[in-house]
């Protein structure tokens, strides 16, 4: 096996998913795609070039997969960089070696999971969705595409998260509730009714704060 994991961002969650990529032995060695760095190394792993290199550097065969590794701050750029490459390179599936994952959830490719978190049965976590440590996901949740969790977010049974969603550290999302796609959710938040409105939400219970 010679595998190698290419990474789109070579930032702070760049190199998070680089640190768990290579400790937690899921690839040999790792590389970055970055559009705005001038450097060729970045903690001793090679940048090899911009977003625009990286179809030529999976046909010479530098990268065998592919992760995206850009955070929150830019969810519409997560999306479309996944949807650019998702049917020309493999995307990689990382969950860390701590986690539980129930035999029946489904998870989708260019999903990493954080250690320590817990996927119940019948979950299904769509693509390129970034689960941060000790996420709790609890029975017959469905998590869309391109979603971002933070520490510690708790989602109990039955819920449907929207594509693109952000859902702050330590929130709490009860059973059976929806939350559409690009919602953000607060820091410490509790969600007890379902949100079908683009906006920001905090508080307890979750209310409306910036649309
Ligand atoms: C490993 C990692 O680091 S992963 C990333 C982890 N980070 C997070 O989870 C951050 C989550 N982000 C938050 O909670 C943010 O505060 C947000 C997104 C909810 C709001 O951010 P902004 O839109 O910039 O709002 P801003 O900071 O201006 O606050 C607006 C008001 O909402 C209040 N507010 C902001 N966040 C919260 C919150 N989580 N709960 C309750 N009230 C809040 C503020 O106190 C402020 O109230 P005021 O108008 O009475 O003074």
């Amino acid at each position: 096996m010679n595998s190698v994991l290419g990474i789109i961002g070579a930032g702070h969650l760049g190199q998070q998913i680089a640190h768990y990529a290579i400790t937690d032995k899921h690839f040999e060695q790792v590389v970055f795609f970055d559009d705005f760095t001038s450097d060729s190394n970045i903690n001793g792993w090679p940048v090899l070039g911009r977003t625009q290199d990286i179809l030529k550097s999976f046909s010479q065969k530098k990268i065998t997969h592919l992760m995206i590794g850009i955070g929150y701050k830019h969810m519409e750029a997560r999306a479309n960089f996944y949807d650019i490459y998702k049917d020309k390179i493999p995307f990689a599936r990382i969950i860390h070696s701590s986690c539980w994952v129930d035999p029946t959830a489904i998870i989708g490719e260019g999903v990493i999971v954080y250690p320590n978190s817990a996927i119940d049965a019948h979950v299904v976590i769509k693509n390129n969705v970034l689960l941060n440590i000790g996420c709790t996901i609890a029975h017959d949740t469905s998590i869309a595409s391109h979603c971002f969790l933070s520490p510690r977010v708790a989602l109990a049974g039955f819920i449907i998260v929207g594509e693109q969603v952000i859902l702050g550290i330590n929130c709490t999302v009860i059973d059976n509730i929806t939350i559409g796609q690009n919602v953000k959710i607060g820091a410490g938040a509790v969600v007890v009714r379902d949100i079908t409105e683009k906006g920001t939400y905090v508080g307890v219970p979750a209310k409306l704060n910036k649309k």
